[in-house]
């Protein structure tokens, strides 16, 4: 028989990229990536004066669109594979990115009445600005002894879907009324391809509070954060919720045709960007902490028991793979952090010594700051650029650096924050670990462990664990595949269980990051003094940066 093949779609921050993957073994034939047209919208809105306010962060729908008009003929054209070879498609997306549309499944923010309302658009995943329902929504649980806030690691981020959609609600409630569904981005894209709605289990589980037994929370816990909630889950955000896997439905004619492929391929419910890449590096098992390293990192872990960890996103049964508790944590910022500096913080010449030696600013500050020992540069960091999602899960606060005098280079601060981003990465394993979700090594993939050795070889040392590497490009848009794959089935050439498919198709990199004892032992010394700042200015005891934001506000 001729090989198979199914096609992920991985919808990151600022752009989309399609894989075309032999189901055979998963080789990546062909990809290619589609930059959105309106990238994050964070300033104001397309074709408008519409300014935003701080700590937005917005995305047209049909930027998402154009990733499959583009991306998709551009991995077929390139593959030459017959598209009746095609037999399955998963996208996997950031989460939780999410969208209000009419009863026809329409963006409100297609609507020529309501584009310049900011809240008719995609809210991307760092929108932030809804910090204060987020506050409110965890003091009410907490005050209601909710059962399922310590899923949550204890807190709601204002990252998710209530404490967006209480934003919309709070600010701009006739576009509420309008609202007919609030839909996270992946499930409305696949709405797109196949006039299907359907929710599925991941980012219901972790972005919406949906329990795979006590479906979402009580209709009390919603009235007592706003009357006008109380329905919210049987109106708004109602639909079934179905599992990682599952079909939502076929290709349809109109779409085939756009995206060139054809009608009636299975297409695989919605699935979030980290939680793809999980068997898309080969992870089906407990003990091995899967690192989505991109413009932020996500991590991922297999457990057998629901515990409870301290500022967690959340653990959530079958939310990766079924059988399992998937549990979920991360932080914020992280490549975002590095291309700040590079953007904002760097002086010219760098940049110039850089393009005169041919590497790019990130390479060459990398090459630089390599010459330095861990300890040396009297630097230390909080990796809090934006906001820190675990384990504080406090989007309210912001960055420091420590150490400088009048003979820092640039250098040392991008090995500083490299450092920064690394203890915010060792809380997190130290969380798990203390509350008994084992983690003994790490698998990175993403955008990141292809770029920075020097980033993962500090990673290596400041976790003091192996890292294996995923050997995948497009990690994400590979799980993504294999989902596509198990929505297909095996009768069609695919396979009946994610867990086959991911023994077929993931392979991690001979080569690993092994932890070097001399940098352990002084970057433990290090991580005692992040450790310290850390629980100084995220605990409570000095909210200087909450202080710094709230005179921000009152001033701008
Ligand atoms: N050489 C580098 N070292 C460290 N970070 C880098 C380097 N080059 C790019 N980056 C950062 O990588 C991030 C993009 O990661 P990537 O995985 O490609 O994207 P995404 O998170 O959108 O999927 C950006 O935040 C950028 O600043
Ligand atoms: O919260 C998420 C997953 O749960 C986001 O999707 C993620 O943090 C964004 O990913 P990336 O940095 O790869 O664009």
């Amino acid at each position: 028989m001729a090989p198979k093949y199914a096609i992920g779609v991985d919808y990151g921050t600022e752009s989309g990229r399609a894989v075309l993957v032999d189901l055979t073994d998963g080789t990546e034939v062909a990809d290619h990536v589609t930059p959105y047209p309106h990238n994050v919208i964070d300033e104001q809105l397309p074709d408008s004066n519409v300014k935003l306010e701080f700590d937005w962060a917005l995305q047209h729908p049909g930027d998402y669109i154009e990733v499959l008009k583009q991306s998709v003929p551009a991995v077929m054209k390139a593959s030459r594979v017959d598209p009746a070879d095609v037999i399955g498609l998963g996208i996997d997306f950031t989460a939780c990115t999410m969208l209000p549309v009419d009863a026809a499944g329409t963006p409100l923010c297609f609507k020529p009445e309501l584009k310049d309302q900011p809240h008719s658009w995609v809210k991307l995943w760092k929108h932030h600005a809804a910090q204060d329902e987020a506050n409110l929504i965890n003091e009410i649980a907490e005050q209601r002894g909710e059962t399922f806030l310590p899923r949550y690691g204890g807190k709601i981020s204002s990252e998710w879907m209530i404490a967006k959609v209480w934003q919309i609600l709070d600010e701009a409630p006739e576009l509420y009324e309008q609202t007919d569904m609030f839909l996270e981005a992946t499930d409305w894209v696949v709405f797109q391809m196949t006039g299907n709605k359907v929710r599925n289990s991941c980012t219901a589980g972790y972005k919406a509070i949906w329990h795979k037994q006590d479906g979402y929370p009580s209709r009390e816990f919603f009235k007592a954060l706003n009357p006008q909630l109380e329905n919210l889950t049987e109106t708004k955000l109602r639909g079934e919720v179905v599992p990682l896997g599952t079909k939502a439905g076929e290709l349809t004619p109109e779409m085939a045709g756009l995206m060139g492929l054809k009608p009636g391929i299975a297409i695989a419910v919605g699935n979030v960007d980290a939680h793809a890449a999980v068997p898309g590096v080969g992870v089906v098992s407990p003990g091995k902490l899967v690192m989505a390293m991109g413009t932020s990192i996500c991590h991922m872990l297999l457990g057998t028991e629901e515990k409870r960890v301290e500022g967690m996103c959340g653990v959530v049964e079958d939310g990766i793979i079924p059988g399992y508790m998937g549990y979920e944590a991360g932080q914020s910022a992280v490549g975002d952090i590095f291309a700040w500096y590079v953007e904002q913080g760097v002086p010219a010449y760098v940049k110039e010594a850089a393009e005169k030696e041919g590497v790019n600013v990130h390479e060459w500050l990398e090459a630089k700051a390599s010459d330095y020992q861990p300890g040396e540069t009297g630097l230390l960091a909080l990796d809090w650029w934006n906001g820190n999602r675990s384990v504080l899960v406090d989007t309210d606060l912001t960055g420091l650096l420590i150490g400088c005098t009048l003979l820092t280079k640039p250098e040392e601060i991008y090995r500083a924050l490299l450092e920064s981003t690394a203890f915010g990465t060792r809380k997190i394993v130290d969380a798990f670990q203390d509350n008994g979700v084992e983690v003994h090594e790490l698998c990175a993939c993403g955008g990141l462990p292809q770029k920075n050795r020097l980033l993962m070889q500090i990673y290596a040392d400041v976790t003091n664990r192996e890292i294996k590497i995923a050997d995948s490009k497009q990690t994400p848009a590979l799980g993504a595949a294999m989902f596509g794959a198990v929505a297909a089935g095996a009768a069609q050439g695919g396979y009946d269980t994610i867990v086959e498919a991911a023994q077929k198709m993931a392979r991690v990199r001979k080569d690993t990051y092994k932890p070097i004892p001399e940098n352990v032992a002084v970057y433990e010394l290090l991580y005692q003094e992040y450790s310290k700042l850390h629980d100084y200015f995220g605990r409570g005891e000095n909210n200087v940066m909450k202080r710094l934001k709230a005179i921000k506000e009152t001033t701008a």
